[in-house]
């Protein structure tokens, strides 16, 4: 994908969590992005678990790194609707940060190693310094794990 992914606009400081930081080369660096130019409400990235993000079941990955993706994917689809709400470019200043206050995730079926998986986000609400977040991860056509995020944004200081 050549458009610019959300966790690119984020400052350097921001830049090292080890689910999407680009300086972090031990991390996932997952790179998220809206659905469509025209749909600015849904949001979306791609992952391909290696072998060794196994959870210990031969093929299966491991459900903490379904939750990295899902963390990670939920709170930068929280900042890239922020700043849409704001009608400002992702990365402005003063810049629009959110981290997880709470992530629950139902693990429906096992999540496939060496399968591109894909994640979806929607910013179902969001209110002062609150966003609810809704998330899936499917492989192919297979919804493997859905989840519910609040988000929180920092305060400026
Ligand atoms: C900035 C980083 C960018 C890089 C990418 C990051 C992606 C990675 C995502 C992560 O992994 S973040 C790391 C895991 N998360 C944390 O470490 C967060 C730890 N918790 C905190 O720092 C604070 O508890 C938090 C900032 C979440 C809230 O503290 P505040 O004092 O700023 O919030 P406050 O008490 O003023 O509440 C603000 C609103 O959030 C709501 N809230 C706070 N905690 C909540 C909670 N746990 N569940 C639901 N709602 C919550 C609270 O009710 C309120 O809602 P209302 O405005 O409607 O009244």
């Amino acid at each position: 994908m050549s458009k610019k992914a959300f966790q690119d606009s984020y400052s350097a400081e921001f830049s090292h969590c080890y689910g999407c930081g680009r300086d972090n080369p031990h991390g996932l660096q997952l790179k998220s992005y809206w659905l469509n130019d025209e749909d600015k409400t849904h949001t979306i990235a791609h992952f391909t678990p290696k072998p060794y993000h196994t959870g210990g079941v031969p093929n299966n990955a491991y459900g903490g790194l379904i939750a990295s993706l899902l963390d990670c994917h939920g709170t930068a689809s929280a900042a890239a609707a922020a700043y849409e709400t704001q009608g400002r470019k992702m990365g402005s200043t003063p810049v629009l940060r959110f981290v997880t206050a709470s992530l629950s995730i139902d693990f429906l079926r096992p999540t496939p190693i060496g399968e591109e998986l894909t994640l979806c986000g929607k910013v179902t609400q969001l209110k002062d310094r609150k966003a609810t977040i809704t998330l899936s991860l499917s492989a192919g056509n297979m919804l493997c794990a859905t989840g519910t995020m609040t988000a929180v944004r920092l305060k400026s200081e």
